[in-house]
C-alpha cells in the first residue's frame, strides 16, 4: 500500500463537532453496537473480565449520578490514582460526564507527588485503588481534597465522612444520566507532564483533544479508519492509566473509534507479554522503546503472533528492535512522536515507507515544523532546529492550568515550541536529535545523546546507555556515557577502550564517549524515561 502524503496533507480539513466529547462517543457506540466488547481485561493472577460498550455506558452513567449526589459539580477537579482495572474507563468517563476536569495520576506516584498535584490544581476529589490509599491518607490534611473514593475498598475500614467506595457511590444509581450539556470547547483534563526536565507541568486540555486523537492518532498512527473492520481487531496499548499516553491511545483511539481493547494489569516481563500477544490474539500493539528493546532479546520466532501493526512512542526507537521485529513477525514497528501537550505530531504513518531512525513525517492538519532555536524561521533540510506547532492548531493544549507565566513563555509567539530538536531530510522525514536541554556541545560540535546511545547499544556488551555532557577544561565539555552492561559482561578499562574504538567506527569520531562509567541502573521518571538532567548534575559536581 502506498499513499500520496502531499495529497493527504493538502486535503485534510478540520470539522470539529461542537458537542463532541468522549463520553458522548461512548454513548453513541452503545446505541450502535452495544454488545461489542470494549474492555478485554486480564491480570497477572489470571483474572479475566469483559465489558461491552453497553456495560461501559451504564457504568459511566451510574458513577456520574453517584458523583453528583456526593456534591461534585461541573468544573471540579477529580484526581485518580488507579491501576489498569476493568472499572478504570467507567470511572474516568463518569467523572468527565459530570463536566469535572480529570487529573490522571500514575499509580507509581508517591505521597509527596500526589500532594504537589492536588495543591497545584486545587483538586477536591480523588479516586484511588484500595492498594494505594497509603499514598493519600497522610496528605489529606495538607490539600484541598474533600472526598476520597476507594476502588475495591471495604466500607468497614472507612470511618470518616470524607471516604466512600466506588461501589457505594455507583450502586443503586440510574444507568441513565442527564448531566450538563458539554461542548468540545469545555475543559476536560489536567494532565501533568512526566517531569523529565523539571517540575511536572499541568497541561490543560479541552474535550476537543479526544476528537483530535480520533482524527489524527486513529488513522495516521494506528491505521484505523472507516475501512478498518474493528470486529477483527484487538488493540493493546501497554501504557499506565495516569499518563497522557493513556489518553493518546486507550481513550483517544480505542474508545473514540469503538474498538475492543486488551487491558492487562501486571508488571512488564518480556516473556509474559509475548505470551499474551500470542494467546489473546492481539492485532495492534502500542508499546514503548524499552519494551521493544527487551522483546528484541527474546526468541521472537517462537511466538505465533497475529499482529498487523506495532507502534512505539515516548522515546526514540532504535534500529535494532525494528529490524528484529521485522525479521521475526513481518511487521515494522512504526514510531510516533508527540507530547502531553499535543496529539501525535510526527508519525511513520501507514502507507509511507518507514525510514529507520526517523520519527516519520508531520501528521496532516496539525502543522508540526522545525524552526530555528532563536527565532521563528523554518530551517532548511539537514539543519537542526526545534520542533514547533502553530499556536492556533486545534491539536494542541489550551495552556497550563492557572500558570499564566508558563503560558506567556510557551504560547505567546506564532509557534508552540516543543523543546525537542530535530532535522528534516529532503523527503520531509524528521530525525530526532534530543531535547534542547540534553544536547551535548563538545569542541563546538552539537551532539544529540540519542545518536550516541543508539550506536552504543548496538554493541553486544551494552544493554542500555545514557549520554550526557560532562565538563572538560580544554574542550568545554566531552561526551560521557553511563552504561548498563548486558548479562555476562563485566566492566573493565579494556572494555571501555573497546567501546570507544567501536564508537569511532560506528559514528563520526567527535561523538565518541571520552568518559564511560558502568552502572547498575539509570535514573528514570516513573514513566520510564531517562532523567539525563540528574546525570548532568552529577557530572557538574564531579568535574567543576
Ligand atoms: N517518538 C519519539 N521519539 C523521541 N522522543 C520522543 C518520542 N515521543 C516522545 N518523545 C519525548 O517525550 C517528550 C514528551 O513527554 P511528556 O509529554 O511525557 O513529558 P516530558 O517532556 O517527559 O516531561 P517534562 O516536560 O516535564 O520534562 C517529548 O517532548 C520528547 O522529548
Amino acid at each position: 500500500m502506498g499513499v500520496n502524503y502531499n495529497t493527504i496533507v493538502e486535503e485534510f480539513e478540520w470539522d470539529i463537532p461542537e458537542s463532541y466529547t468522549v463520553t458522548s462517543a461512548v454513548g453513541d457506540h452503545a446505541a450502535s453496537f452495544g454488545d461489542r466488547v470494549a474492555v478485554h481485561f486480564l491480570n497477572e493472577d489470571g483474572y479475566r473480565e469483559e465489558l461491552t460498550y453497553n456495560d461501559l455506558h451504564e457504568e459511566m452513567n451510574r458513577f456520574a449520578n453517584g458523583l453528583e449526589e456526593l456534591g461534585v459539580e461541573k468544573g471540579d477537579r477529580i484526581m485518580h490514582l488507579l491501576p489498569r482495572h476493568p472499572d478504570t474507563f467507567g470511572i474516568q468517563l463518569g467523572a468527565l460526564a459530570t463536566g469535572s476536569l480529570l487529573v490522571p495520576c500514575s499509580s507509581m506516584l508517591r505521597a509527596k507527588d500526589i500532594e504537589f498535584r492536588a495543591n497545584d490544581c486545587n483538586a477536591t476529589t480523588i479516586v484511588v485503588h484500595d492498594s494505594l490509599t497509603d499514598m493519600v491518607e497522610p496528605i489529606l490534611e495538607n490539600t484541598p481534597l474533600e472526598r476520597v473514593i476507594v476502588l475495591e475498598g471495604d466500607e468497614g475500614g472507612l470511618d470518616d465522612e470524607q471516604w466512600s467506595t466506588f461501589q457505594s457511590v455507583s450502586d443503586g444509581q440510574s444507568a441513565e444520566y442527564d448531566g450538563p450539556a458539554l461542548t468540545s470547547e469545555d475543559p476536560m483534563s489536567i494532565n501533568y507532564t512526566s517531569g523529565t526536565t523539571g517540575q511536572p507541568k499541568p497541561v490543560l486540555h479541552k474535550h476537543r483533544w479526544q476528537y483530535c486523537f480520533n482524527q489524527i492518532n486513529g488513522p495516521y498512527w494506528w491505521g484505523i479508519d472507516e475501512e478498518t473492520d474493528l470486529e477483527e481487531e484487538l488493540l493493546w496499548a501497554t501504557t499506565g492509566t495516569g499518563w497522557a499516553k493513556w489518553f493518546w491511545s486507550p481513550v483517544g483511539v480505542g474508545l473514540t473509534t469503538g474498538a475492543t481493547q486488551l487491558i492487562y494489569d501486571g508488571d512488564f516481563e518480556p516473556e509474559t507479554f509475548l505470551e499474551i500477544l500470542e494467546d489473546e490474539g492481539v492485532t495492534k500493539l502500542c508499546a514503548v522503546p524499552t519494551q521493544y528493546r527487551m522483546f528484541a532479546n527474546a526468541d521472537l520466532d517462537s511466538y505465533d503472533v497475529q499482529l498487523n501493526d506495532t507502534l512505539s512512542a515516548g522515546e526514540p526507537l532504535n534500529r535494532e528492535p525494528i529490524e528484529r521485529i521485522q525479521d521475526a513477525w513481518g511487521v515494522t514497528p512504526r514510531d510516533g512522536y508527540g507530547q502531553t501537550e499535543t496529539v501525535a505530531l510526527v508519525t511513520n504513518y501507514p502507507g509511507i515507507d518507514v525510514k529507520i531512525g526517523s520519527m516519520g513525517k508531520p501528521t496532516p492538519g496539525v502543522g508540526a515544523t522545525i524552526i530555528e532555536v532563536d527565532n521563528e524561521k523554518e530551517v532548511e533540510p539537514g539543519e537542526i532546529g526545534e520542533i514547533a506547532v502553530p499556536v492556533d492548531s486545534p491539536a494542541i493544549f489550551d495552556g497550563y492550568y492557572e500558570k499564566p507565566e508558563l503560558d506567556e513563555q510557551k504560547l505567546s509567539g506564532e509557534y508552540y515550541r516543543t523543546g525537542d530538536l530535530a532535522s528534516q531530510d529532503e523527503d520531509g522525514y524528521f530525525f530526532f536529535e534530543g531535547r534542547a536541554d540534553d544536547i551535548i556541545i563538545s569542541s563546538g560540535y552539537r551532539i544529540g545523546p540519542f545518536e550516541v546511545e543508539d550506536a552504543l547499544i548496538s554493541h553486544d556488551a551494552v544493554a542500555e546507555a545514557a549520554a550526557v555532557d560532562s565538563p572538560h577544561d580544554e574542550r568545554g565539555s566531552v561526551v560521557k556515557t553511563y552504561v548498563i552492561l548486558a548479562e555476562g559482561y563485566e566492566g573493565s578499562d579494556d572494555l571501555k577502550v573497546e567501546l570507544q574504538e567501536f564508537m569511532k567506527e560506528e559514528t563520526a569520531p567527535y561523538k565518541y564517549p571520552r568518559r564511560i562509567e558502568f552502572v547498575d541502573e539509570l535514573p528514570k521518571t516513573s514513566s520510564g524515561k531517562i532523567r539525563r538532567v540528574e546525570l548532568r548534575e552529577q557530572e557538574q559536581e564531579k568535574h567543576s
